[in-house]
């Protein structure tokens, strides 16, 4: 899991991420008996308090902390190398590192899309059956600013839009070359993390549009943490669930799918 420390993975390790083991680990034949999860960021601050208190509650043997800048494309290189070298495989990858800043819009987009992308390939190198990989499934987290346009955030809709967009493609083209890989998106909407906070500060530009962003989120509310743990557990366990972009809502979720342009 990449981008895992805080904000909407992190709270979740304690209270319902190993409660879909059991699901997850039925869908490799190579897998061992437990769960065991990498958790790849650049935080190693907040890293160093949530393995703690993870390592007590399911074993050392069972987590991994890795840093690593999905900017730096040796990082992320090691570090999927290192999670091979330490658990024999990788199966699940979650494209979950993220931030908001419109000012700083280059290093968005290669943060939330370029970031994105080149986990995936490198990723691809293990998981890809035709590679000798036991194939997997990649969960991309994008947004409803992938769906539709979040008007304060114009850079941030059009990274998340690439997000979705490179799922369904790349889902398409992993299906049709037999890599044996699902590529799905999850869209949630307002969610209470870092990323939520200080928001004017954060549209750089468009900070006058604050208010129409605070309608936005009044309309669609606030989404717990934990139904989007559920729903990525949905895309991971559901092996008919391929390209598909779920979208999560405060009282409900439901698929996105994509527009056809030839019919
Ligand atoms: N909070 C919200 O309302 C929503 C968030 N999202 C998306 O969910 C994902 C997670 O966001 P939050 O948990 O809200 O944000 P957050 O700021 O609380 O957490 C983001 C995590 O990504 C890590 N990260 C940031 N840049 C990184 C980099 N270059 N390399 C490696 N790790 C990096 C951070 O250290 C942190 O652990 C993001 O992709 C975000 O765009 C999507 C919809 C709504
Ligand atoms: C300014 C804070 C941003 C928080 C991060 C984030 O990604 C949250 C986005 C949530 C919702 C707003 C985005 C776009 C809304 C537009 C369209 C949704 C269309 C859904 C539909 O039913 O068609």
């Amino acid at each position: 899991m990449i981008g895992a420390f805080v904000g909407i993975f992190e709270a979740q390790f304690s209270q319902c991420f190993w409660a879909h083991e059991e699901a997850a680990l039925g869908l490799w034949t190579d897998c061992g008996s437990s769960l065991q999860v990498a958790l790849l960021d650049m935080n190693k601050t907040e890293a160093e308090s949530l393995m703690q208190t993870l390592t007590k509650q399911y074993g050392q043997e069972r987590l991994l902390f890795l840093h690593c800048d999905v900017e730096q494309e040796e990082q992320v290189k090691a570090a999927f190398q290192k999670t091979m070298d330490t658990f024999g495989g990788i199966h699940i990858l979650c494209n979950n590192a993220g931030i908001l800043n419109e000012s700083t819009w280059e290093k968005m987009i290669s943060v939330n899309l370029v970031g994105v992308i080149r986990a995936t390939y490198l990723v691809l190198e293990h998981m890809n059956k035709l590679k000798g990989g036991q194939g997997g499934v990649i969960v991309n987290t994008a947004s409803l600013a992938g769906i539709g346009p979040l008007v304060s955030c114009p850079v941030y809709t059009a990274s998340k839009h690439g997000v979705v967009g490179f799922t369904r493609a790349m889902s398409a083209a992993s299906a049709l070359s037999g890599y044996g890989v699902r590529v799905n998106c999850l869209c949630p909407g307002f969610v209470q993390t870092g990323l939520f906070s200080n928001i004017p500060a954060r549209l750089g530009p468009f900070s006058h549009l604050k208010d129409g962003t605070q309608l936005l989120v009044e309309k669609f509310g606030i989404v717990n943490m934990s139904q989007v743990v559920e729903a990525f557990f949905e895309l991971v366990t559901d092996e008919t669930k391929d390209g598909a972009a779920l979208l999560v809502f405060q009282q409900e979720r439901k698929y996105m799918p994509a527009v056809s342009v030839t019919d």
